[in-house]
């Protein structure tokens, strides 16, 4: 375990199973149809390229790059897009593909504005949901885990851009954070 991680929350194994469990779900929920996976980087990226292989059926991909943590284990409220969707959205199922929701603020964002492009329907995909730390209630379609109040890393979840590669999920240390 990496010296920074106080507790593992889920291991690979765990998430592998959980993983695909919600791929079998969306597999049978959208059959038949071509579904526009749209990932949020640069956290989503590990929980991405594993759902969409336990995905049966056809998918296209698409990515956005959005950010409003940066340095910080509290949400600037701010969201910014650093890179757009290549895809024209219109009349297309779009599933968004998250790592967190912790506030809901980015996803308050996205959702709708890819509504507003003329998609067919938006559906929202998540690892780990932090309800309790809600500001903006948004709908989750499919959740892997609810989680407590603490600030999680690895499969893809930083901490000032670190962290990202540890193949399973850890609560951070506060000492790393506060000092
Ligand atoms: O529900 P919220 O409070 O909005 O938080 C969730 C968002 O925060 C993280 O992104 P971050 O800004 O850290 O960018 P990153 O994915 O590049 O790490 C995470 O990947 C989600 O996109
Ligand atoms: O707990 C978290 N860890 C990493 N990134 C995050 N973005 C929102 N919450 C978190
Ligand atoms: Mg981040």
């Amino acid at each position: 375990m990496h010296n920074d991680v106080k507790t593992i929350m889920f291991t690979e194994a765990q998430i592998k199973q959980r993983v695909q469990e919600l791929g079998a779900q969306i597999s049978r929920d959208y059959a038949g149809k071509n579904i526009l996976l749209c990932g949020i980087l640069k956290g989503a990226v590990m929980f991405y390229t594993d759902l969409a292989r336990s995905i049966d059926g056809p998918v296209e991909f698409d990515f956005m790059v959005c950010s409003s943590y940066g340095s910080s284990t509290t949400s600037s409220g701010f969201v910014k897009i650093r890179k757009d969707l290549d895809s024209d959205v219109q009349g297309r199922d779009i599933l968004i593909i998250e790592d967190i929701i912790d506030t809901g603020v980015t996803l308050s964002k996205l959702k709708p504005l890819l509504l507003e492009r003329g998609a067919n329907s938006v559906k929202i995909a998540t690892l780990l949901s932090k309800p309790s730390r809600r500001k903006v209630d948004v709908p989750v379609d499919y959740n892997g885990f609810e989680i407590p109040d603490a600030f999680v890393v690895g499969y893809g979840l930083d901490y000032n851009s670190r962290y990202r590669n540890l193949p399973y999920i850890g609560v951070l240390k506060e000492e790393v954070y506060n000092h």
